[in-house]
């Protein structure tokens, strides 16, 4: 890199202020690219969608995240956000590249699938025009981006330099906008002092108001972003295992996960049982942890992964079974309301999404289901077009044999149960994100059923043994 004193960090690259090109504008790169624009940068969005592309040019976000598209339309209309897809010219335009492609999970493998990212990894190093650093941001297994330095190393034109880091991402859907501007913390793996220095300034934002910045060596950066997921999954699938005991006690999954979040050291959020977590990140993340861990030889990390999987995995048949059941033992010709699509609220992402997995599999074995979701009918429409779509809860609902709550959007909390029991064929209701006001839909006449609490017709059980139990007024 550049060897007389600069003034500032980005002055090494030859840049008053860095320029960002983010490659790849999906959930995770659209937001960044707003995010960048909103913090006072110049950034060119990259992607090989040229529909995607169009699409952002104008303003218009191709997928349903709050408050992104105010963002994008603001930036794209002040000029500090354009979107291309010409890699040559997001690399002669920008100093700091973010690398922002999916990592979906292999075909017939628990691997991610890492040619998405060494395309694009690749196609930034051998078109730089002039110094610059390459910033990984999608998530990885631990080791990739040793392998990509090596592979950049081999084909960035002569007389440029670059550096790899890694800077993983960790918003979340629904809340990417907030998450993007005001994260938690940020990591930088595998930094110089110079590329620590520009990416201070491009964060310079978030740090200002005290975001904690963590600097490590690549590996640890890699780590960081694929435990923190298969942390938050553990948690999911432990509340769900305990749901499993709460029934068989007749205990409150609900009240004991309420009681659990009181202590700090375990905290409340992530202990919501159910049917259990879905997405285009949590399932993909920890089955490449468990491969990645496997070919390490950390085979307790495996192991304990591989039971959160399953465990996770088994929530969906569960609510199946319950379905099942609910129809007399076959679902064949009954009709069944589904209410929600998404893989969660707030969101069209049908990636992985339990909701439609539940849907597919009772379609499957013959039953007419109809699905309501308020914002992800389209999407789960191309990944599933033989269900059926309704436009609003009524519609799905009309002539149900059961309706199964699958994703927990706010709008199911303000049903009028007992306008709704007259329209359905019987007044049965499954909820399987624990969303719903058990009592209200007992009371409006529903046969109502959650995970983890014990079905409520359960007398309470005493010993005869136990002498308190004289005490106990018969009702
Ligand atoms: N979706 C999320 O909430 C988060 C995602 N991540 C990670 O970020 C990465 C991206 O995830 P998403 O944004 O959800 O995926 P996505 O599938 O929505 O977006 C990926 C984009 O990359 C584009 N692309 C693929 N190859 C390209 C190339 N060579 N050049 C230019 N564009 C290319 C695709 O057309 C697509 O638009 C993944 O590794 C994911 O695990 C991390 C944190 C949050
Ligand atoms: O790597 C990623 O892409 C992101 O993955 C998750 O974010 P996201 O997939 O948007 O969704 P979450 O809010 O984590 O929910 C994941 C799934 O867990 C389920 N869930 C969540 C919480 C809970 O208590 N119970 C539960 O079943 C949700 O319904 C959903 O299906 C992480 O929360 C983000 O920090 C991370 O950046």
């Amino acid at each position: 890199m550049t060897t007389s004193t600069p003034a500032t960090p980005s002055e090494a690259l030859g840049a008053t202020r860095p320029r960002i090109s983010v490659v790849g504008t999906g959930y995770l790169g659209a937001t960044h690219a707003a995010a960048m624009a909103e913090m006072g940068f110049d950034v060119m969005g990259v992607d090989s969608d040229p529909a995607k592309v169009a699409a952002l040019s104008e303003g218009i976000v191709p997928f349903f995240e709050p408050g992104l598209p105010e963002l994008i339309r603001t930036h794209v209309a002040s000029g500090r956000l354009h979107f291309t897809t010409d890699i040559v010219e997001a690399t002669a335009f920008a100093d700091v590249h973010f690398i922002c492609v999916g990592t979906p999970q292999a075909r017939g493998s628990n691997a991610a699938n890492l040619s998405y990212v060494e395309e694009a990894t690749r196609s930034v190093a051998r078109n730089l025009t002039h110094d610059g650093i390459i910033v990984g941001k999608s998530t990885v297994p631990v080791g990739t981006g040793a392998r990509l330095r090596s592979i950049v190393a081999g084909i960035v034109p002569a007389g440029i330099s670059t550096e790899l880091i890694w800077n993983p991402e960790f918003l979340r859907e629904g809340k990417a906008v907030d998450d993007t501007l005001t994260p938690d913390r940020i990591v930088l793996g595998g930094t110089t002092a110079l590329s620590e220095a520009v990416m201070r300034e491009v964060y310079a934002a978030p740090i200002a108001i005290g975001t904690p910045v963590i600097l490590c060596d690549l590996p640890t950066a890699e780590l960081v972003k694929v435990s923190a997921n298969a942390f938050l999954a553990t948690k999911i699938s432990f509340i769900n295992a305990i749901a499993e005991v709460c029934e068989a006690a007749g205990a409150d999954v609900g009240v004991l996960a309420d009681a659990l979040g009181h202590d700090i050291r375990i905290g409340r959020q992530f202990l919501n049982a159910g049917l259990g977590f879905g997405g285009g990140c949590l399932p993909k993340d920890i089955r490449a942890l468990i491969h990645r861990a496997g070919e390490l030889g950390a085979t307790k990390a495996a192991s304990l992964l591989q039971q959160v999987d399953e465990i996770n995995m088994s929530q969906r048949q569960l609510v199946i079974n319950m379905a099942i059941e609910a129809c007399g033992g076959s679902v064949l010709n009954r009709r069944i309301g589904v209410l929600g699509a998404a893989f969660k609220p707030l969101t069209d992402d049908v990636r992985d999404s339990p909701a439609l997995n539940v849907a597919a599999a009772l379609h499957l074995r013959g039953a007419q289901v109809v699905i309501y979701d308020p914002e992800a009918s389209s999407t789960a429409q191309r990944m599933f077009p033989t269900l059926t779509y309704a436009d609003s809860v009524e519609e799905a609902a009309t002539n149900s044999d059961v309706i199964l709550v699958l994703t927990e959007w706010e709008e199911f909390n303000s049903i009028d149960a007992a306008a709704l029991r007259e329209i359905v064929a019987l007044p049965v209701i499954i909820d399987a994100r624990n969303c719903l006001d058990a009592a209200h839909w007992r009371a409006a006449g529903w046969r109502f059923t959650g995970l983890g609490v014990a079905p409520v017709a359960l007398t309470p059980m005493i010993p005869e043994h136990n002498s308190l139990s004289r005490l106990v007024p018969v009702q």
